[in-house]
């Protein structure tokens, strides 16, 4: 497929072997381009998060490469943002006090980052909740102002490891319609794991199915790009199409189950 503009990030060749001698990668090959909805799906162990983390500069390489392209300024790792399935809040902090957190890592003081903190948190609803402890919120809302927290640095690139795995449906349902509101408004970039077809297919502008361990991309399925879907869409015939032609890929990829 022709490609129009610079790969934000290339992944080309990848391996990585862990010192524990697993071999979670092997012959990985992943651009992403600015503005895309990434979403990376396979079987459990084959690599997903360990790419994230490669992207995040939190682990190198054992072979291949990764380059930025399409990135603007020298260190394009400041323009990352990563969101975790737990939300990883500070209990003894404030809302707010947990969003100002990787500004206050950069040396902003409070009072400078007042204007940022409120800025996240009106994106992600929680405007009237800078007061409150992480306690006080419910698991969609602490995993709201984690989102906020990511935002707050204005990443171009978001990494999000199945961010919402731990929440109820409606959650879900939520939080993922919030994402591409976000995602439009902020024009940013998504790569986003998980293990639900359904929402790979309900979020991403394409969606890249990896093989078992260890992980490679063996097929990629196309979605629209677009900041919000129909009210409608979980009951028609595009969703139900591309759930099930995400899942008959995946389903060749995982090995038998033996009783
Ligand atoms: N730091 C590490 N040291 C050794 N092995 C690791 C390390 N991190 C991950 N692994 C192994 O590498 C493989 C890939 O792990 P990774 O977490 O990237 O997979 P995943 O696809 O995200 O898994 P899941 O779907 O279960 O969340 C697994 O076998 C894991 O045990």
């Amino acid at each position: 497929m022709t490609q129009l503009s610079p790969a934000l990030v290339s992944l080309r060749d990848v391996t990585k072997v862990f010192s524990n001698g697993v071999t979670a990668l092997a012959g990985f090959n992943l651009d992403v381009v600015a503005g895309e909805f990434v979403s990376l799906l396979g079987p459990s162990g084959c690599g997903k998060s360990t790419v994230l983390r490669l992207i995040a500069g939190l682990a190198q390489p054992t072979e291949g490469s990764i380059t930025w392209p399409g990135a603007t300024g020298a260190d394009h790792r400041g323009e990352i943002g990563f969101v975790f399935q737990d939300p990883t809040l500070m209990p003894w902090s404030s809302v707010a006090d947990n969003v100002w957190l990787p500004l206050r890592l950069r040396g902003v003081s409070k009072r400078d980052a007042r204007d940022r903190i409120a800025e996240s948190l009106a994106l992600v609803g929680l405007s009237d909740f800078a007061k409150a402890y992480p306690r006080e919120l419910s698991g969609g809302m602490r995993m709201r102002v984690s989102i906020a927290r990511a935002l707050s640095l204005k990443p171009r690139l978001l990494l999000m490891d199945e961010p919402f795995a731990a929440l109820d449906e409606i959650a879900r349902f939520r939080l993922n319609d919030d994402l591409l509101r976000l995602q439009g408004e902020l024009r940013c970039t998504v790569v986003f794991v998980t293990h639900s077809v359904y929402e790979s297919a309900y979020l991403s502008s394409r969606v890249a199915i990896m093989s078992g361990r260890p992980g490679r991309i063996v097929a990629e399925v196309r979605g629209e790009r677009r900041a919000e879907r129909p009210k409608d869409f979980r009951a028609g015939a595009r969703y139900a199409e591309l759930s099930g032609r995400i899942s008959r890929i995946l389903l060749e990829q995982a090995p038998e189950e033996r009783p």
